[in-house]
């Protein structure tokens, strides 16, 4: 969507294997929260995140939110001892960033400390669903197609942008990329309004639009796509000692994904050469726990190096030509 609007003469298709409801991005809570990627330069998260928050705010605010699934939602983040990073790096960019008060900690008796803050929330399902019908407004085609090797691509398309997230292992090879599997519940608990986090990362209520996303794991190195019963029940115990009114949720469905994890986001251009033939590439992958955080920043980072790519191919031919 990024490369249509910042470079509406070309062309798009999109090719995957899998669109929504089956895609990984279909699992996740859809908060706005970042996880930060050590090898990533924190100025660069910052900016992603600020990006992604600046877009779906603007969304949330225009009569497309309930469509698009964006909403705001407010809550805590507890922790059970005082964390040593106390302002996190996106705390003047999601809204209203504040130490928690005495009288909301005591909701939470086996926490010490807390931050209440005001960030977006996506329901993914619609937002991926969303982001398809602009797609096709703005003529993309759009084909379910497995890629088993990037050159599959080069007679057709003079660019190609890898956006495969954890598909990226296979098809580009990349061992530095690792999934780290998360089970999550759906549940219907609609009297539950405000976001619980505990600061370890493990346990959070999330409140959507319909349903309340409860979790989680994060399990590194495990492949396995199957819900586990055990891990359920723990996700239960662990959200009802958080949110003790959430014993009487109902209606729970269990899902699985595999983050597509590395120690940064590859953003980058390459540019593949095999007998002397060149195939310009932009990867955009690896977005691990936080892609819905990020995603319009990584996204128009990669759009731009599309454009360099369109530069780089002009350039050639002009000299060709000469
Ligand atoms: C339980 C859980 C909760 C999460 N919660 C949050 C959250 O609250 N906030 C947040 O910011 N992030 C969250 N995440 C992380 C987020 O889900 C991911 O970072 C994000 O979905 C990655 O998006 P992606 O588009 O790179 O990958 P995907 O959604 O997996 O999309 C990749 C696409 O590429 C296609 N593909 C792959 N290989 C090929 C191939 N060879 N040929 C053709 N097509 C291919 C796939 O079919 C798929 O459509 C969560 C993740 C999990 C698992
Ligand atoms: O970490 C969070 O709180 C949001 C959910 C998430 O990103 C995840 O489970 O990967």
């Amino acid at each position: 969507l990024c490369i249509t609007e910042t470079c509406p003469s070309c062309s798009v298709t999109v090719l995957s294997d899998q669109f929504s409801p089956n895609t990984t991005s279909d699992v996740a809570a859809g908060m706005l929260i970042p996880h930060t990627y050590p090898d990533t330069p924190i100025h660069r998260q910052k900016q992603w995140f600020k990006e992604t928050f600046t877009y779906l705010f603007a969304i949330s605010n225009s009569a497309e939110a309930s469509e698009a699934g964006i909403h705001l939602v407010s809550g805590w983040q507890v922790f059970k001892s005082v964390p040593k990073e106390e302002l996190p790096f996106w705390s003047d960019i999601v809204l209203g960033f504040r130490a928690m008060s005495e009288a909301e900690l005591l909701k939470f008796p086996q926490h010490r400390f807390g931050q209440a803050f005001t960030t977006l929330k996506c329901d993914c399902p619609s937002y991926l669903l969303w982001l398809e019908k602009r797609l096709k407004a703005a003529g993309t085609q759009m084909y379910t197609r497995k890629v088993a090797d990037l050159w599959e691509l080069h007679s057709e398309y003079d660019i190609v942008v890898n956006c495969t997230g954890m598909g990226a292992h296979q098809l580009v090879g990349d061992k530095q990329l690792f999934p780290v599997r998360g089970q999550v519940l759906k549940v219907h608990a609609p009297w539950v309004k405000q976001f619980i986090r505990d600061g370890d990362g493990l346990t959070y209520i999330y409140p959507g639009i319909h349903r309340v996303t409860l979790g989680g794991t994060r399990e590194k190195g495990s492949w396995s796509l199957s819900p586990d019963a055990n891990t359920t029940r723990d996700i239960l115990d662990r959200c009802c000692s958080l949110e003790p009114s959430l014993q009487g949720a109902q209606d729970i469905e269990v899902k699985v994904g595999l983050r597509p994890s590395r120690l940064c986001v590859r953003v980058q251009r390459e540019v593949l050469s095999q007998g002397g033939v060149k195939l310009p590439v932009v990867h955009n992958y690896g977005h691990g726990a936080g892609g819905f955080s990020v995603h319009r920043g990584t996204a128009n980072e990669a759009a731009h190096l599309v454009g360099e790519c369109i530069s780089a191919l002009q350039g050639s031919s002009s000299r060709a030509k000469l």
